[in-house]
């Protein structure tokens, strides 16, 4: 029997006034896969992200996510099933000390019901899993790094401290949205491995990237989105040889540097 997929998207539409964002946009995910979403910009991205995760609603659709309906259901119900994501835009604890931005969603239901952490509730014991956490995910933890205040830490740093948020709630599906964004080349090639850990680890993931090249690395699957719109899904090899994404990406450098390398 084919097992149920973790997360079912059934034509979302979103309008924002006269903004169509999302046009009848329907996917599935299934358990253990990476998928990509990509497009160019104003495509809809975003939005399926924010729609999916309940911070949007959807001006009409349903996602369900192991077989439940999720839709209008508020971000914080939603992450407490393991459907979490991390922000473009991030949004970490900036005046706290790295480690410290963990201990808060360490102290969720969900992180105490998964035993996301060790020990019989002190603050304490919560501190050292934040700093294991970290450490998982390339933070060293004889370092300083785990320590510093989190708006002294570089980029690279910032985006690992976005999913480390999300693995603190032991995550079933993270939804990145652009993990990759604003990293040097040696910060990309070193966030490719960990994305090929989580998912080792069993995490289902969706990746919403403009930087395809490491993208297709890491994808299973891609969708494409256009104008808000699913314009096609494939494999890497399927949506680079499409007509349409050419199209759509015209001019992108994102692209030729896909088809260079091809
Ligand atoms: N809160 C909002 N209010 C009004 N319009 C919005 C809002 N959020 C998104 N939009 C519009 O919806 C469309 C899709 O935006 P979205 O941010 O989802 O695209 P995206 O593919 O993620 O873009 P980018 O790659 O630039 O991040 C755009 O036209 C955008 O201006």
């Amino acid at each position: 029997m084919t097992p149920a997929p973790i997360l079912q998207v059934d034509g979302i539409t979103k309008t924002f006034g006269g903004i169509i964002a999302l046009n009848n946009v329907s996917f599935t995910l299934n358990e253990g896969e990476i998928l990509g979403i990509i497009g160019p910009n104003g495509s809809g991205k975003t939005t399926i992200v924010n729609c999916v995760t309940g911070f949007v609603k959807a001006s009409s659709g349903r996602v369900l996510f192991r077989g439940r309906p999720i839709t209008g259901k508020p971000p914080h119900k939603i992450a407490q099933l393991g459907l979490l994501r991390t922000f473009q835009i991030m949004r970490p604890y900036y005046s706290l000390p790295a480690y410290k931005n963990l201990v808060i969603p360490l102290f969720s239901p969900r992180a105490r019901r998964t035993g996301g952490w060790r020990g019989g509730g002190k603050l304490g014991d919560r501190n050292t899993v934040g700093i294991d956490i970290l450490e998982e995910i390339g933070f060293e933890r004889d370092s300083y790094v785990p320590y510093k205040i989190t708006n002294t830490l570089p980029t690279g740093y910032l985006k690992r401290l976005e999913l480390a948020r999300c693995l603190a709630l032991k995550p079933e599906l993270i939804i990145c949205d652009e993990v990759f964004s604003g990293l040097s080349m040696s910060e990309i090639a070193s966030m490719v491995p960990l994305i090929e850990r989580l998912q080792m680890d069993g995490i289902t993931l969706v990746m919403i990237e403009h930087r395809l090249r490491e993208l297709f690395q890491v994808a299973n699957r891609v969708m494409v989105l256009n104008f808000g719109e699913k314009l096609m899904e494939g494999s890497a090899e399927e949506v680079m040889a499409d007509p349409r994404v050419r199209e759509a990406y015209f001019g992108s450098e994102a692209v030729e540097e896909v088809m260079n390398h091809a």
